[in-house]
């Protein structure tokens, strides 16, 4: 009897598995998921190849030049006029992009980048902190000739604006058209709609005029234009020579983080902008555009709608945003030593731990951190570049979300990322890079995301 049972047992655990109705629940199931995938991924390629480039063209390039009106003089509606540019517009972005070509001809270090899967290899010149420096005081000296450039900069964004609009969408057409008729590398790249190619860029690092378009667009003209967009935006702020305390911690906080970038400008040549994204209406509007536009945004508002920081609340934010930079360029530098060394280092007083991993495509050891911040959280870079944005977003506190909203974007940008920046790894690193995600869980916030 008690072996009849001991048998039923077994038999009552080993049938589903084994019964033809269990392997055919099992089967449809399968079959179920993998529809539910491909759905999921037709779904996904349709947003990605079909809508998204016309809703972010036909979106974000108007969207600038109403941005510029609404904060500028809130009663005035928007004026076609403005999108052609004038007369002021049209000189001072043109003195611009030639002084940031200037200095990626003056004989310099160079940099090589990372070689391509193609073999090809960038080549940059690395003279960013001159050329920060340079600009900084030359753009400080044009006042004493010219005493009200910020004014005027500051009275003319939108007209600036329209500049540097039809100028970008200029040169996103000749990078399209010389990407399919004269590509410049033996990249082998299928064709897609003209639309998404547009968008998307056909060339990884495209040459004109004997310069790489991305460190001209990316670090010369889109960094630098952020950092002289928001001194004019204080200078034009001031009252009667009197500077207001919560724009100049807007405009401090800022100006490090830029200065930041410029010392690390090699570092960047190793990111997704450079290595992954295309030249084309992303990457290249977006610097050229986006960026003066709608980076510089919280220091634009401040002008017409004072801070309410007293001196007290001003250092404290400064603090504050200091403290997130620093850790921010922390995290990076961790990575930059880790990779140079090979994983041979000291990261927060030990040596380095790490999973040995090897490259998928080269088949090329690439070790995986997992010592100091590498270890507590896989982007935590991102986490504090969020905490130095919302620093300098807070002087704006009282005005409603519009100071905010560069904070906003800033984080559907840095969430978006996450997942681009995982997916490029997991093709990299296959099976290693699902070894770190167990070891290290968490994305931008340890125990919870
Ligand atoms: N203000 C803005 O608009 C934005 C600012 N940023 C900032 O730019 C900087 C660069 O960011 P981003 O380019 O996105 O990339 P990250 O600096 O986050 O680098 C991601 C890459 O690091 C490598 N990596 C990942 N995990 C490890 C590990 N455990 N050990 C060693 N290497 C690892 C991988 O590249 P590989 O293995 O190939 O080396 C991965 O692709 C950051 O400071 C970020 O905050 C970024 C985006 C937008
Ligand atoms: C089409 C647009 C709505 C979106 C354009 C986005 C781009 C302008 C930005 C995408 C990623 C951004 C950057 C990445 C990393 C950087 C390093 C950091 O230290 C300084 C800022 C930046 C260069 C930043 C600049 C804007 C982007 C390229």
């Amino acid at each position: 009897m008690a072996r009849s049972r001991k048998q039923r047992a077994v038999s009552n655990t080993a049938a589903p598995t084994s019964s033809p109705s269990y392997i055919e629940k099992k089967k449809t199931l399968s079959i179920k998921e993998t529809e539910s995938q491909q759905s999921w991924s037709r779904t996904k390629a349709i947003f990605k190849y079909k809508l998204v480039p016309p809703i972010f063209v036909l979106i974000f390039t108007p969207a600038v030049q109403f941005l510029a009106c609404q904060a500028n003089n809130p009663a005035s509606s928007f004026e076609f006029e403005r999108t052609l540019g004038n007369a002021f517009s049209w000189k001072v972005v043109t003195i611009f992009f030639c002084w940031a070509l200037l200095f990626l001809y003056i004989p310099s270090r160079t940099f090589n980048g990372p070689p391509t899967e193609f073999g090809y290899v960038p080549v940059y010149v690395d003279n960013g902190m001159l050329y920060y420096i340079a600009s900084f005081i030359t753009y400080l000296v044009l006042h004493v000739i010219y005493p009200d450039l910020s004014l005027d900069i500051y009275n003319n964004m939108p007209y600036i604006l329209g500049s540097l609009n039809l100028f970008a969408l200029i040169l996103c057409i000749i990078l399209q058209y010389m990407g399919i008729n004269r590509p410049q590398t033996s990249e082998k790249l299928e064709r897609s709609s003209l639309m998404y190619e547009f968008y998307r860029g056909m060339e990884i690092h495209p040459r004109l005029l004997g310069v790489d378009v991305k460190q001209w667009t990316n670090c010369r003209v889109g960094m630098m234009s952020w950092q002289i967009l928001i001194i004019a935006f204080l200078i034009a702020g001031s009252r009667e020579g009197s500077i207001n305390p919560g724009h100049a911690a807007n405009v401090f906080i800022q100006t490090i983080y830029i200065a930041k970038f410029f010392w690390w400008e090699t570092g960047y040549f190793n990111t997704l902008d450079i290595i992954l994204d295309r030249a084309g209406y992303y990457i290249c509007w977006g610097c050229l555009v986006w960026v003066p536009c709608f980076y510089t945004y919280s220091s634009f508002y401040l002008v017409e709608h004072q801070s309410t920081f007293t001196s007290l609340g001003a250092i404290i934010i400064v603090l504050i945003g200091l403290i997130a930079i620093t850790t921010n360029y922390r995290i990076d530098y961790e990575k930059q030593i880790f990779r140079d060394t090979k994983g041979d280092c000291k990261i927060w007083g030990e040596p380095a731990k790490y999973i040995k991993a090897v490259n998928q495509i080269t088949k090329q050891p690439s070790n995986l951190s997992l010592s100091g911040f590498w270890g507590k959280g896989r982007h935590l870079n991102y986490t504090f570049e969020l905490m130095a944005a919302f620093a300098w977003c807070f002087p704006g506190y009282g005005h409603g979300f519009w100071p905010f909203l560069y904070f906003i974007f800033l984080l559907g940008l840095l969430v978006h990322r996450c997942y681009r920046d995982e997916e490029k790894c997991s093709k990299k690193y296959g099976r290693f890079w699902d070894e770190y995600c167990k070891k290290v869980p968490y994305r931008m916030i340890p125990y919870l995301y």
